[in-house]
């Protein structure tokens, strides 16, 4: 049996508190509930929960204010934040205040419940916490409010303050350097250097000397000592990119380099001590290299201590909008004409497949905002940018093109009968789109009238009666295609 405990909601929605209270209550905790801050410190007074849930935007003021004071008088409660600012920023924040949990809205509650569970269990430590305002959040660079984005904040806060290896997975263009470099500048190693190194980008030949840095004549052309990624990035964080791409004698070499902290320059023979994080990025799929004996397991196993894996832009849709908006934006920003999307182009950018992920949609952007002589971009405009077969030309729901056809169709008729007053438009129509429904349900039953009853939801005389109306013969429409 799990654990209970009491609980304190605080939310200004109350059928958030009702419906969350109930949950929590078939569970047998006991909850207090609570509609401000104001409230909320009312009722911390008199009562001591062992969780404290609170929604951020409250009608007097910010929820995650006074939260590290609320724990740092309270060491055994565990807070849980609700928001439905679903950004890296909120996820952070409600990290650094010492919140044992972030749910962006809309939460699942079992998901909640939980949290709420695993809190009583656990009953964290105080100190978790970072000290209050301790960082910059301004201008934080990743976009999108996708439950996928929501779980890659959530992971990204809580590595900020550690300095476990990280794998970052994702077809090209999904933000996984964005992602290096948010962990970088949020974290404790903010001060100290970012070094990048792509894997793809170097010859085979020059990677260890890149990575590990060579003495005076370890090879032809090599004039001076030079420092390699690895010294460069020095009490910061080194970003390996393509980590798939490395050939294997290099991966033993970067394998003893973690094992050992120290690194040896090629031509050398004295190890350096180095103080790294590392963030190691691919595309491809490791264990399948694993397989094939192209990546190391070992490791494998030391990069991919904390994996974040960002999803593809075309399995994060909601969030296609809200980045072209913020692209045309940062334009305008630089100086560049301030560009609208109409509707159609909206739609558009919604149906597009998206290749080449976010840096395709944020190139395409970049590119109207340059190029474009009007101020909204239609989408006309969009589908003469995008490949030619990249999204068929009748790209609109089916459902929009019957509702367009009915309304082809009715505005015909209307314009020609207009002086008929008893024409029969309804029979008529139906005349038209009802044997072509009929034909299409019964030859996908095979001409099962009973099958074809169900599924079109009408009885089986009625539907007899229709084929025999319009001349259907249900044996031959088994032939049809
Ligand atoms: N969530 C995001 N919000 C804002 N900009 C983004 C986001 N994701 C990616 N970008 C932008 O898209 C471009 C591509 O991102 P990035 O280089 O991080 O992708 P990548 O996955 O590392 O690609 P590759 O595998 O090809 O190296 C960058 O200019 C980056 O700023």
């Amino acid at each position: 049996m799990a654990a209970t405990g009491t609980i304190l909601v605080v939310d200004d929605d109350p059928a958030i508190c009702v419906v969350v209270g109930e949950a929590l209550r078939r569970q047998g905790h006991k909850v207090k509930t609570a509609g401000s801050i104001r409230e909320r410190a009312a009722l911390m007074d008199s009562f001591t929960p062992d969780v404290l849930i609170t929604d951020v935007m409250l009608p007097d003021g910010d929820g995650l204010d006074g939260v590290a004071d609320i724990i740092a008088a309270r060491p055994a409660l565990s807070v849980i934040i609700l928001s439905a600012q679903n950004t890296l920023n909120t996820a952070i924040r409600a990290t650094e205040k010492g919140a044992f949990e972030y749910l962006p809205k809309p939460f699942d509650l079992n998901e909640l419940t939980r949290a709420v569970s695993d809190a009583l269990g656990t009953r964290h430590e105080a100190g978790g916490a970072a000290e209050e305002g301790g960082l910059p959040h301004d201008g934080l660079p990743l976009v999108g409010r996708s439950p996928a984005m929501q779980e890659v904040y959530r992971t990204i806060a809580r590595v900020l303050s550690n300095d476990l290896s990280i794998l970052v997975l994702g077809e090209s263009g999904t933000g996984k350097e964005l992602v290096a470099e948010a962990i970088h500048s949020l974290g404790q190693r903010r001060t100290k250097p970012f070094v990048a190194i792509n894997m793809a980008a170097i010859p085979r030949e020059l990677i260890e000397a890149e990575l590990f840095g060579y003495e005076k004549g370890a090879f032809t052309g090599a004039h001076a000592r030079t420092a390699g990624k690895f010294e460069q990035a020095q009490g910061g964080t080194l970003f390996l990119d393509e980590i798939g791409d490395m050939p294997m004698e290099a991966q033993t070499r970067l394998l003893r380099v973690l094992q050992s902290g120290e690194v040896t320059t090629v031509g050398g023979s004295k190890p350096v001590r180095v103080n790294v994080r590392i963030i190691a990025a691919t595309n491809k799929h490791l264990p399948q290299l694993i397989e094939e004996n192209r990546f190391r397991q070992d490791l494998y196993y030391r990069l991919n201590v904390v994996p974040i894996a960002l999803p593809a832009l075309r399995e994060r849709r909601e969030d296609v909008i809200l980045l072209a908006r913020h692209f045309l934006e940062r334009a305008a920003q630089e100086g560049l004409p301030r560009k609208t999307l109409a509707d159609d182009a909206t739609q558009l950018l919604m149906v597009y497949h998206w290749p080449g992920n976010v840096r395709e949609l944020q190139n395409m952007m970049q590119r109207l905002a340059v190029l474009s002589r009007e101020n909204v971009i239609t989408g006309e405009i969009l589908r003469n940018m995008l490949p030619m077969d990249a999204v068929p030309a009748d790209y609109a729901a089916p459902a929009d093109h019957l509702a367009h056809a009915v309304r082809d169709w009715a505005r015909r008729q209307l314009g020609v009968g207009i002086g008929q007053p008893n024409r029969n438009l309804h029979d008529d129509l139906l005349a038209v789109i009802e044997p072509i429904l009929l034909q299409e349900v019964l030859a996908t039953v095979d001409g099962n009238q009973i099958r074809a009853a169900g599924l079109l939801g009408i009885n089986r005389n009625t539907l007899r009666k229709k084929l025999t109306d319009y001349g259907l013969d249900p044996l031959q429409l088994r032939l049809t295609d």
